[in-house]
């Protein structure tokens, strides 16, 4: 997901010209406002030497002291309302790359998502966005603001005294050239602090992703010490960044107490030769205090806005991410195929061939599952997930095709494909906060009755009836507890009030007790006839429930048929007598 490094730069200027240019025309009010408080601020020194000129001359200073009064508060109140805009300005640039993101991860094919660093992709969108957030927008105004500012108090400066202007602008340039190499550096650090931070937040998922596994191996030690490797690692780079971004400060204010100090030398000297009067004297040294603090923002201005496109690459990295649409080459419009009548209603998979990369899993495999249920069995690593994947389309065939009742899904648009498939993937994550939400997750409109009834199908009814909010408790993280076959339950119960043709359950049911897994089955195929059931399984125990058992062998299909029919085989025979031992309840059975 790393940007290519040759096309980086161009990569973040085009990327911050892309997320800002639907803002346009509130960067440009943001602009408006503050140049205008910097112009205000411009105006100040010389309404200033109006009035030491008034005392010199005993001249009346009522209207001097009005302007500087007037010109100072339009200052403020134009720099109040810049800050704001600006503030607002900086969340809807980032609103919109968050969005952006959101999109593009979930809009992206299996595959490509979970071959990525969970913890990674979280730094991204929670970590670099923010980064984003405080320093782009600022930094990038500031770099529009500054040089303007600073340009129009040099011009004030030279047509006041072009022998000091000339002075000024001098050593400020000087200044300038020696801070722009240190902006770089701090940068690069930067960016650097922010891979290990993705590192690190990487490490605490993994350690909570497992964290009884953590305990139990007593592995604390080792888990806190990879912990630390990247945290150290993010702070040593985040130390270099602050020396270096000292390093650019000191620069900025040495040069300007310099240039305070030699204008004031050379000032007195030309004051008393009469070259200038005291109030262009006093103006020039305002001038070079106003535009010191523009000078030093400009420094900061300049590291904030390499740290924001050093975060902004990393984020590109992820909206890079092809779209399951494109990966799959999709087309949503396309016109619904008609069912073909007397075809009978089957998933079924032609000759299909598959691999990651270039390892094959399945080879030349043909099945086809009818109504009913069909049972995969086959050992570990055999291909059975990667069988459902594909009946999904979360991946595509090398070769052959699959068909949904007798039409290639291919030619099905994949939201309606996905919407006649309900699937339990092996892990049955509890998705919503009740057990409510996490029963309805993906239908809409489903009434009270509906999701009674699909409790009951799985056998929560009785649990669900004894929580004390009934369907509105929460449960999981927030909420009581729930154990892994209520979760794999609950995930069941989910799939099966969307009212799917098509039912894919992958070990769906391995941490329920043999016997109740056999109810559930029994219960599903004696409620749900009308629908094609395929169920992967290590639990031998199902095939008797099967209509119709499957087993894969090194990605091919050794055998089909009943179970009572398969067991004249031999390698079933062995899948039988040793089927995986599951554990339940700390036993092995
Ligand atoms: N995303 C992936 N990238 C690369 N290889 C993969 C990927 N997913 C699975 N594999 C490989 O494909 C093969 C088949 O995996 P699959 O998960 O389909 O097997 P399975 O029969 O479901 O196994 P199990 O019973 O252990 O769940 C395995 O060798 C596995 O390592």
């Amino acid at each position: 997901m790393e940007p290519d490094t040759a096309t980086r730069p161009m990569t973040s200027a085009l990327s911050l010209r892309h997320w800002l240019a639907p803002h346009r025309g509130l960067l440009a009010v943001v602009l408006v406002l503050e140049l205008g408080a910097r112009a205000a601020a411009l105006m100040q020194p010389l309404a200033a030497r109006e009035i030491v000129d008034g005392v010199a001359s005993d001249a009346d200073l009522t209207g001097p002291i009005a302007v500087l009064g007037g010109v100072a508060l339009t200052g403020l109140c134009l720099n109040y309302l810049g800050y704001y805009q600006r503030g607002k300005l900086s969340e809807r640039f980032v609103l919109g790359i968050r969005r952006a993101m959101a999109r593009r991860i979930i809009g992206a094919p299996v595959s490509r998502v979970e071959a990525h660093s969970t913890g990674d992709v979280l730094s991204r969108v929670g970590a670099d966005t923010t980064l984003v957030q405080q320093t782009t927008v600022k930094a990038l105004v500031d770099l529009v603001v500054v040089p303007l500012t600073v340009a129009s108090g040099i011009v004030l400066v030279l047509l006041i005294d072009l022998f000091l202007g000339t002075i000024v602008i001098t050593l400020l340039t000087a200044a300038t050239l020696a801070e722009a190499r240190v902006f770089r550096r701090v940068a690069l650090d930067t960016e650097h602090a922010q891979e290990h931070v993705g590192a690190m937040t990487s490490v605490v998922q993994r350690i909570l992703l497992a964290f009884r596994t953590v305990k139990a191996s007593r592995t604390e030690q080792a888990e806190t010490a990879s912990f630390d490797r990247h945290a150290d690692a993010a702070y040593r780079a985040n130390v270099r960044a602050a020396r270096t971004g000292a390093l650019a400060d000191t620069v900025a204010y040495a040069a300007v107490d310099f240039t305070f100090l030699v204008i004031l030398a050379i000032g007195v000297l030309r004051v008393s030769a009469d070259a200038i009067g005291v109030g262009d004297l006093v103006a020039i040294l305002l001038y070079v205090v106003y535009i010191q603090e523009p000078v030093e923002s400009l420094t900061g201005s300049a590291s904030r806005l390499s740290e924001g496109l050093a975060a902004l690459r990393r984020i590109t990295g992820l909206l890079r991410l092809p779209q399951e649409a494109e990966a799959l080459r999709v087309v949503e419009s396309r016109p619904r195929v008609p069912v073909v009548a007397d075809v009978p209603r089957s998933v079924r998979l032609d000759a299909v061939s598959f691999g990651y990369e270039d390892r094959p899993v399945l080879r030349e495999v043909s099945i086809s599952a009818p109504v009913g249920v069909t049972v995969l069995v086959g050992s570990s690593g055999a291909g059975k997930t990667t069988l459902l994947s594909l009946v999904e389309r979360f991946v595509e065939p090398d070769r052959g095709r699959i068909l949904l009742d007798g039409v290639d899904i291919r030619d099905l648009p994949l939201s309606e494909l996905r919407a006649r498939i309900s699937y339990v993937q092996q892990e049955a994550p509890l998705l919503g906060a009740t057990v409510r939400e996490a029963a309805a997750y993906g239908t809409t409109g489903v009434s009270e009755q509906r999701l009674e009834q699909v409790l009951e199908s799985v056998g929560l009814a009785e649990w669900v009836s004894g929580l004390p909010d009934g369907l509105d408790t929460e449960v999981g993280e927030r909420g009581v507890g729930i154990s892994g076959g209520q979760r794999q339950r609950l995930a069941v119960a989910r799939a099966l009030a969307r009212d799917s043709e098509v039912l894919l359950l992958d070990e769906a049911t391995s941490q329920l007790d043999p016997f109740n897994e056999r109810l559930l089955v029994k219960s599903l195929t004696r409620q749900y006839r009308d629908r094609i059931i395929i169920a992967v399984t290590h639990r031998m125990q199902l095939a008797h429930e099967a209509d119709q058992v499957v087993m894969l062998r090194g990605g091919a299909v050794h055998a089909r048929g009943r179970h009572d029919q398969l067991l004249t085989d031999p390698a079933y025979r062995e899948l039988v007598a040793s089927p995986e031992p599951t554990i339940h309840n700390g036993q092995m059975r």
